[in-house]
């Protein structure tokens, strides 16, 4: 087992990481002053494999558990799903010291967590992340929301968990689609931050693909430990912490401007990193040669990094000038400058931006 420390003062938690955990999901809530009702959130497909395991985990530590399953979608994470949240949560009296248990995929969690924000003016909140997703980046650092029909987490709040337990076990029944998506969080770790660790995922991507124990476990625990530094540093995105958004600006626009139906987050970040990397290479700030370094690990991971043809460039500009970390209209990229680090760039030149999706759009 590997525990990651993520030190924010009073809000400071641990991140569990290993086999077996789930099971032992009620011993581990007993260590906080909670009241005995915990809402359960998931969803069906989660429910069905894990739903039992986590009910029994906690009622077997005392626990009396409300189960809430919302439905299986990116485009349930929304006010209107929240809503019902609320709805059981006031119905059913939980209390300011009722935790909520978000346990699924990041769209649980994002959920999940945005209830626990708000109902009550906060609840505690514990993540048992179950995507490969969820446990190398959305269950940990606090930012929780729900979508606008329009733009991505556009509803949201900084809201820390009291513990995350990423039960490595859970991900041998992931649609090998998701671990995909997982994947591509994992590799901007190593863009924005450690070039020795994208060397490694070079070299162990095929065993990370086929989920072997060892490999896994340590790029879940080299990936929280980035993103507890990032998060520790700035924990409400004043500045520094928009490195976790590489691939963001372009990615968050495809996923808002297809619905949230066409793809998976991962794969639209995927696009936006391999964008990214094309702008800074055409802006001379990032070798070519690292630029297809970048692209080919992509690649390699089996996610798209071309742009679909059908999106008119006007509508993508649109979205990305809405994006959260737009200052005064100013387009905002993160743009690495080599393997292991990037800049925030303000003021990209839209013709630039316009040539990159282009040429996304070319590659075939
Ligand atoms: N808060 C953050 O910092 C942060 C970071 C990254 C992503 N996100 C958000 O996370 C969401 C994407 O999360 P995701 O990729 O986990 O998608 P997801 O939550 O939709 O889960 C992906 C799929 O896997 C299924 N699933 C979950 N666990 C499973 C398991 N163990 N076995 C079998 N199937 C399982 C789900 O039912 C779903 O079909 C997006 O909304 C994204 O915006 C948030
Ligand atoms: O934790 C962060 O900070 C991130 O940016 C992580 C991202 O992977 C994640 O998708 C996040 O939800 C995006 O944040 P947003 O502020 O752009 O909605
Ligand atoms: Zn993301």
């Amino acid at each position: 087992m590997q525990e990651v420390h993520i030190d924010l003062g009073a809000r400071s938690y641990a991140i569990h990481i290993g086999s077996g955990l789930l099971a032992r999901l009620g011993n581990y809530l007993k260590e906080f002053r909670f009241t005995p009702r915990v809402l359960l959130v998931t969803n069906p497909v989660v429910g069905s494999l894990y739903g039992e395991a986590a009910t029994a985990a906690l009622e077997n530590a005392g626990f009396e558990v409300l189960r809430a399953e919302i439905p299986e979608g990116e485009e349930y994470k929304s006010l209107v799903t929240a809503e019902k949240l609320y709805d059981l949560a006031y119905t059913r009296e939980l209390d300011r010291r009722s935790p909520v248990v978000a346990l699924g995929g990041g769209v649980v969690g994002d959920l999940a967590g945005f209830v626990a924000a708000t109902y009550l003016r906060g609840v505690p909140f514990v993540q048992v992340p179950t995507t490969l997703l969820a446990q190398v980046d959305s269950s940990v650092g606090g930012k929780v929301a729900v979508n606008h029909p329009r733009g991505k987490n556009i509803i949201g709040a900084f809201y820390q968990p009291r513990l995350v337990l990423a039960d490595l076990d859970v991900l041998k029944t992931l649609d090998p689609r998701e671990v995909r998506a997982g994947l591509a969080e994992v590799i901007k770790y190593g863009v924005i931050a450690d070039g020795d660790f994208f060397a490694w995922l070079e070299e162990n991507l095929e065993r990370l693909l086929a989920l072997e124990a060892g490999p896994l476990a340590r790029a879940v625990a080299a990936s929280c430990r980035i993103k507890a530094r990032v998060v520790q540093e700035d924990e409400t995105e004043q500045g520094r912490r928009a490195i976790l958004n590489f691939g963001h600006t372009l990615g968050h626009a495809l996923e808002a401007l297809t619905g949230y139906t066409t793809y998976r987050h991962g794969e639209a970040v995927a696009i936006g990193m391999a964008a990214a990397a094309r702008l800074a290479a055409a802006l001379g700030m990032l070798p070519e040669s690292s630029a297809a370094r970048l692209v080919n690990l992509i690649r390699r991971a089996g996610l798209p990094v071309d742009m679909p043809p059908e999106l008119p460039t006007g509508d993508l500009l649109a979205s990305m000038r809405r994006d959260k970390k737009v200052l005064a209209g100013r387009l905002t990229f993160v743009l690495p400058v080599e393997i292991g680090r990037v800049e925030i760039v303000r003021d990209v030149p839209e013709e630039a931006v316009e040539r990159v999706l282009r040429l996304c759009r070319n590659q075939g």
